[in-house]
């Protein structure tokens, strides 16, 4: 029998474990190469299908109204396949959200927010998208939602939609939001953003995993040096996060974070990050967590 509601689907963060920007497309995005990692800390969403095909949001969200937000709109266009697809209107759907992720973060929130959406909802509703059917249709939205959709660690190429799975070992983060939002379009825009980086090859990032015990370790984040720039907040919190590793800024900002390999190591840190600041800390995850809810591993493949 079909399913009516879906509780407690995870929408987790990821981080960029590094970030290179390697030249600009004729539409002006970037062209990027980074890792992305997702890390078991995050928002959680509720659903429940509708009969009369409305598509709502039930819960407040500060700054984004409920028809701007990238759920509401990721579900509209499942809506727009399914009815294509099935000659019939889309049932609707319910969707309360558990926000703790800060906009702005460089924590890809949004992103997570709507992949978890399209994922959900493709199995309420039984749409019948296939994986990569649903990273196109996400990827106009958002470009780190084709990302949470593949579900694993991945090296990522293009503006970030080329996805190759990559093994990193399972690591600790400690991440600090320094209380700005950074909007992504100012870092990009930048006249100071470099964009020359070298192309690198997945074997040099395995390769330098090999050689030292901390995945945020390889190449840099291009940036970070504009964001530190624009938002000294930033550079106060890798300033302060350097005291312990090779602390960087996930994303375009304006969280910051380090990796450890045990949890202890996390936990001494943490408890002394200055009390100005959010912090928490985070274990790497491997496969997106919601696969465990659906108890399916295999919906979507
Ligand atoms: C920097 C990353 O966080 C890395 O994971 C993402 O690529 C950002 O993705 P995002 O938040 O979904 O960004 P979007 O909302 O799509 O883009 C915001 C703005 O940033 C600029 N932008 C974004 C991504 C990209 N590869 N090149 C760009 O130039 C564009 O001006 C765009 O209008
Ligand atoms: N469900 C949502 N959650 C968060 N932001 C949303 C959502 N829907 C729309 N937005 C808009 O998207 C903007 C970016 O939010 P988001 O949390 O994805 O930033 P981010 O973590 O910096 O993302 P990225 O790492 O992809 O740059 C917000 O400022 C907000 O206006």
């Amino acid at each position: 029998m079909a399913l009516h509601a879906l509780r407690d689907c995870p929408a987790p963060a990821k981080l960029n474990l590094f970030l290179h920007v390697c030249g600009r497309r004729p539409d002006g995005y970037h062209l990027l190469q980074t890792v992305f990692q997702m890390v078991d800390h995050g928002d959680t969403l509720h659903f429940a299908a509708r009969d009369d095909g409305q598509i709502r949001r039930l819960t407040e969200v500060a700054g984004v109204p409920e028809q701007q937000d990238l759920i509401v709109r990721a579900l509209r266009l499942l809506a727009a396949e399914f009815e294509r697809r099935h000659g019939r209107a889309a049932p609707g759907i319910d969707v309360e959200i558990d926000k703790i992720l800060p906009m702005g973060g460089g924590l890809g929130g949004g992103s997570s927010d709507a992949a978890t959406a399209l994922m959900a909802a493709n199995h309420l509703w039984q749409a019948g998208l296939d994986r990569e059917e649903l990273m196109a249709l996400g990827l106009p939205l958002g470009a780190d939602i084709p990302f949470f959709i593949f579900g694993q660690t991945a090296f990522a190429e293009g503006v970030g939609e080329a996805l190759v799975p990559v093994a990193v070992p399972a690591s600790w983060y400690v991440v600090i939001e320094p209380g700005i939002s950074v909007p992504t379009a100012a870092i990009f825009s930048s006249g100071d953003l470099t964009r020359n980086t070298e192309p690198v090859t997945i074997a040099d990032f395995s390769r330098c995993l090999v050689s030292q015990t901390n995945p945020g370790g390889f190449g840099k984040n291009d940036l970070q040096a504009v964001a530190e720039r624009l938002f000294p907040p930033v550079a106060e919190a890798v300033k302060w996060l350097s005291q312990f590793g090779k602390a960087r800024m996930t994303g375009s900002g304006a969280c910051v974070f380090c990796a450890f390999s045990t949890e202890s190591e996390a936990d001494r840190v943490l408890s002394t990050v200055p009390a100005v600041w959010t912090a928490w800390k985070a274990k790497s995850l491997a496969r997106h967590p919601l696969a465990e809810v659906l108890q399916v591993g295999g919906v979507l493949d």
